[in-house]
């Protein structure tokens, strides 16, 4: 299953537990982060991480995961509603994602309704907080099975 996962984390996701925490708790990103890596390396799986205001940046990184990370657990924050390019280069590298929202999408705005990725996703979890991102990781380590290395 996989053994190696990476973790994004899209646009305002730098800013989580310091405001709305009503909607995305009182959790820090780099608590998650560091919960996350801790679930990884009692698994003996490498997670990496990544958060970034860019979406070329998140882009540009999926595209280095290519042959090298079995999983990715992906936040893509407002990109989820807006980005067929990030759409684009999650299946342009064909490696299985899980899509997490700490919210639940479908109980906020209407534009949040809509995803460009959830039609292709392994999996979707929202509305369990930040809780989200542990249940994706163990879902990736469970049922996510590498693709043959391309020889
Ligand atoms: O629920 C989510 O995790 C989500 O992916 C996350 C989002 C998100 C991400 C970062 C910041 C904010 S708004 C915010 C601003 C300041 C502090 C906390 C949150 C929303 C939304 O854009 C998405 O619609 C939903």
């Amino acid at each position: 299953m996989a053994k190696s996962i990476l973790l994004i984390n899209g646009p305002n996701l730098n800013l989580l537990g310091t405001r709305e925490p009503t909607v995305y708790g009182s959790t820090t990103l780099p608590q998650v982060t560091e919960s996350a890596q801790k679930q990884c390396s009692a698994r003996s799986i490498y997670l990496e991480s990544i958060q970034s205001n860019h979406e070329g940046v998140l882009i540009d990184r999926i595209h280095e995961a290519r042959g090298n990370i079995d999983a990715i657990v992906i936040n893509p924050g407002a990109l989820t509603h807006t980005s067929v390019a990030l759409r684009d280069a999650l299946l342009a590298v064909e490696i299985p994602f899980v899509e997490v929202h700490i919210s639940n999408i479908h109980k906020r705005e209407a534009f949040r309704h809509h995803s460009y990725l959830s039609d292709k996703a392994e999996a979707i979890i929202c509305g369990l907080g930040v809780y989200g991102y542990e249940a994706a990781i163990e879902y990736a380590v469970r049922y996510i099975k590498p693709k043959e290395k391309a020889q």
